[in-house]
């Protein structure tokens, strides 16, 4: 498990003092991927450059599976960092090196004999399907191959951790998604805790099982992928979701919410299962209300179904009261939409 608490990052710029990250806390569980999303300068790459070291933190622990990374000596921390791959952006290959020469360069580092490494080093390049390509340089390879590249050298030292710095954010969309099924496949195969920042929310939608949301340093909404799409509550968290899923109502429904009616108009959200209980008939037989279906849709979250369905209630103001509550003790998300 890691265990961050207390975590500070201030920078002394020429322009005076910087507060990257502010005061942060995050636990993260063994085998979990967990995605860290932000906006430019929300301290995204100072938080993780600091979870293997490569930042000093100004204050506040780093701790994995019990140890404090703050706390040790230069040697133990080399050891320790040995146990935390991490992967970037723009993949930094060796350019004079082959596949094989990439993936095998931590082991060497690291001491271990030529054979044995080149075995792993063509196990870990099985593994993420480039074996056809073990003998070329990196600029005979693109993007998507690069970072596959860069994953199998991030395993080479079978890591507990591997940190994903903007992985896919360089990459077209078809190696996206291709590098991201990969790591979901490595996590799968090898158990490892996957943390990884981006800046896009399909990313986080993809392969996350937990995200936090940071803004200026600090973690401002954290929880499940599915509890953040169905529940975001801060705006920042709203905006990125808005970018993978449409959350917008067309003109024609705006319109309608700002004219003058007889019902109530509401919007509710649901989840899962959710998505095939029958609580509109529920809301006609029980409640006398009559419900029009206005506008809805429907995406999937990692296989869960997800949606939002507009209604207009119409009805004694009592019996719509009574109907929204209903819909809320269904544990649906009910919004009653007289502003948008
Ligand atoms: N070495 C540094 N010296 C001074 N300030 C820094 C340094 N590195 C980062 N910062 C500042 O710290 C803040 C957080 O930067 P960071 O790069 O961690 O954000 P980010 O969320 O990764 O942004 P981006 O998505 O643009 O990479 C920013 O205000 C940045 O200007």
């Amino acid at each position: 498990m890691i265990k961050i608490e207390n975590l500070t990052k201030h920078y002394h710029a020429a322009q005076g003092k910087v507060e990257a990250i502010n005061g942060l806390n995050l636990e993260v569980d063994d085998g979990e991927i967990f995605g860290m999303i932000g906006p430019s300068g929300a301290g995204k790459s100072t938080l993780i450059r600091m979870l293997n070291l490569l930042e000093q933190p100004t204050s506040g622990t780093i701790n994995i599976n019990g140890t404090d990374l703050t706390e040790l000596s230069s040697q133990n921390l080399r050891a320790a960092r040995q146990k935390i791959g991490m992967i970037f952006q723009h993949f930094n290959l060796l350019s004079s090196r082959t596949v094989l020469g990439n993936v095998a360069f931590p082991l060497e580092i690291a001491g271990v004999a030529k054979k044995e490494r080149i075995a792993k080093a063509k196990e870990l390049i099985e593994l993420v399907g480039l074996s056809d390509r073990a003998d070329h340089y990196p600029a005979q390879l693109s993007g998507g191959q690069k970072q596959r590249v860069g994953i199998a050298r991030a395993l080479a030292n079978d890591p507990d951790l591997l940190l994903s710095d903007e992985a896919t954010s360089s990459l077209d969309p078809e190696s996206t998604k291709s590098v991201l099924e990969l790591l979901a496949k490595i996590r799968d195969e090898m158990n490892l805790t996957i943390i990884l920042i981006t800046h896009e929310m399909g990313v986080i939608k993809d392969i996350c099982d937990r995200v936090a949301v940071l803004e200026a340093g600090q973690i401002i909404e954290e929880g499940s992928i599915l509890d953040i799409f169905a529940r975001p509550k801060q705006t920042l968290t709203k905006k990125f979701i808005s970018s993978v899923i449409d959350f917008d109502l067309p003109e024609r429904i705006i319109k309608y919410v700002k004219a003058e009616r007889p019902g109530e108009l509401i919007r509710i959200s649901f989840v899962g299962e959710k998505t095939h209980d029958p609580y509109i008939s529920d809301l006609v037989k029980h409640y006398s209300v009559d419900a029009n279906i206005l506008y809805g849709n429907i995406d999937e979250i990692q296989g869960v179904p997800f949606g939002t369905l507009v209604l207009d209630l119409e009805g004694q103001l009592t019996n719509i009261e009574e109907s929204i509550n209903y819909l809320q003790s269904q544990d649906l998300r009910v919004e009653v939409l007289d502003n948008v």
